[in-house]
């Protein structure tokens, strides 16, 4: 497998000849891929090429039939999200996963909420980290106390990114995160993805738009009927060939 020149260190996931297959559909197969961290490598493909699959691979909703998966080296067996998350892996997904009547705080440890000594909600901790991440991310929200149901699709996709980087040591999966906003609120989420490269974590994203994928990645990996077309770094391909990969057709 072709590493990247422009990153270092140990990969943070290594997909190694996954293959999953639903009765006689072969979804995926022979796939391969390293993603290290700081970088953002963009999945991309046609309706049907993979892309979700391999994403609930990653993230535990899938096991996959054959091939094995590696955090930071080691070979991991991942059965579920909440096995997935515990090796610091989270997922955004386009149709939002927050609780519309919750805050923000709230949102943000759903499920995890850390309690104090007297084993009540420790809302001072919640508040102060959410404000915090919000702050550094630029999301901007009117408070941490506001309520979901309050804020636009761009904020609250941001508040969805927040978290995700809140709880991620190792990877965060976007699934077409912008697919749901407008134009200057996808603008926005961009740069909050952007972002991420400076926390040391690894970014995999399916996109559609490959004016998004070519903002945002460091390599693109392409799809297409399941198998892996190929990977090429950002800077040293254009989308005509994006294009011939995605389709296997050639550009003229
Ligand atoms: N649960 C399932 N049972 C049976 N077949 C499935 C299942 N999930 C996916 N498939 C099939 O696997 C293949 C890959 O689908 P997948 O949804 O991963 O593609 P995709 O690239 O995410 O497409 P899209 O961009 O349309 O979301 C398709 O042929 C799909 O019909």
């Amino acid at each position: 497998m072709k590493t990247n020149a422009a990153v270092s260190g140990r990969p943070v996931l290594g997909l190694n000849d996954i293959r999953k297959t639903f009765g006689g559909i072969v979804a995926i197969e022979n796939f391969s891929l390293e993603v290290y961290p700081g970088e953002i490598v963009a999945l991309v493909g046609d309706n049907g090429a993979g892309k979700s699959t391999l994403i609930k691979i990653i993230s535990g909703v899938y096991l996959p039939t054959s091939g094995s998966i590696a955090i930071e080296g080691e070979t991991v067996a991942m059965s579920n999200a909440t096995m997935a998350r515990a090796h610091g892996i989270e997922v955004v997904y386009q149709d939002l996963a927050l609780a519309d009547q919750q805050t923000v705080y709230m949102n943000m440890f759903l499920g995890r909420e850390p309690t104090n000594a007297l084993g009540l909600l420790d809302r001072r901790r919640m508040i102060a980290e959410t404000e915090k991440l919000v702050t550094e991310l630029d999301v901007r929200i009117p408070s941490a106390h506001s309520t979901i149901r309050d804020l636009s699709g761009g904020q609250r996709q941001g508040v969805a990114i927040a978290r995700a980087t809140h709880w991620a040591s190792k990877l965060i999966l976007l699934d077409e995160p912008t697919a749901a906003l407008g134009v200057a609120e996808t603008a926005k989420v961009e740069e909050i993805v952007a972002s991420l490269k400076t926390r040391n974590i690894g970014v995999l994203i399916i996109s559609h738009s490959l004016d998004q994928v070519f903002k945002l990645s460091d390599r693109i990996c392409v799809l297409r009927r399941g198998k892996q077309i190929g990977v090429r770094e950002t800077k040293k391909t254009d989308k005509n060939e994006i294009i011939a990969m995605i389709t296997g057709l050639q550009q003229s």
